[in-house]
């Protein structure tokens, strides 16, 4: 199976970078017209109660999840494989999340991402996260393109 943050170079992202130490390292799978994240979060992860999940880790995994399917969607409008050629960065901009229902911290994590808008610099991301089956979150995310230079210090 080929995960986007796989293909992706120069990433250090908390969430989803496969070479931060500390970071959850998502996966997604692109299909080209939505994605897909499983995860297992750990006991460590729980809310107030140890049988739900925190709501921070979920807006974590939404919005890296998402920003991820912006970026694969992106090369694929441009003909190119995810990360062929020049770098394609998107950041978050903005993210809306409801959470729906408190999210069974035995999971899994399903979170399922497509595009409800694509313009020059700016996609927006539906992503919703269930577990067995039920609704537990939904968020909208506007992700921004910028350039691979963003963040330099
Ligand atoms: C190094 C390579 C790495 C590669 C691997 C990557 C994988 C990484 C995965 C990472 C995953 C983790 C992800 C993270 O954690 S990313 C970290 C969290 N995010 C940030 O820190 C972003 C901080 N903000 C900025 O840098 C700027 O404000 C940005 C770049 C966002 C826009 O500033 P800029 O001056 O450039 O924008 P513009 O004024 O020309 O507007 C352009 C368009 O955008 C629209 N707009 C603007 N702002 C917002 C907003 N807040 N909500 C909604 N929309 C907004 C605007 O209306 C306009 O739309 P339109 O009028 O055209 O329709």
């Amino acid at each position: 199976m080929t995960f986007i943050q796989d293909q992706l170079a120069d990433n250090h992202c908390f969430g989803c970078s496969p070479d931060n130490p500390h970071g959850h390292h998502i996966k997604s799978t692109w299909d080209g017209e939505r994605s897909i994240c499983h995860f297992s979060p750990k006991p460590w992860h729980c809310a107030g109660s140890p049988h739900y999940v925190y709501g921070g880790l979920i807006a974590s995994l939404i919005d890296c999840h998402s920003v991820c399917t912006a970026i694969a969607e992106a090369y694929q409008r441009e003909g190119r494989a995810i990360g062929e050629g020049e770098t394609i960065f998107y950041v978050t901009g903005s993210l809306n999340i409801s959470y729906l229902k408190a999210t069974p911290i035995a999971g899994p994590l399903v979170l399922e991402a497509r595009l409800s808008e694509a313009g020059r610099r700016k996609s927006v991301v539906l992503c919703t996260l269930s577990v067995n089956g039920e609704l537990c979150a939904k968020a909208e995310l506007v992700a921004i393109r910028v350039p691979a230079s963003w963040g330099e210090a």
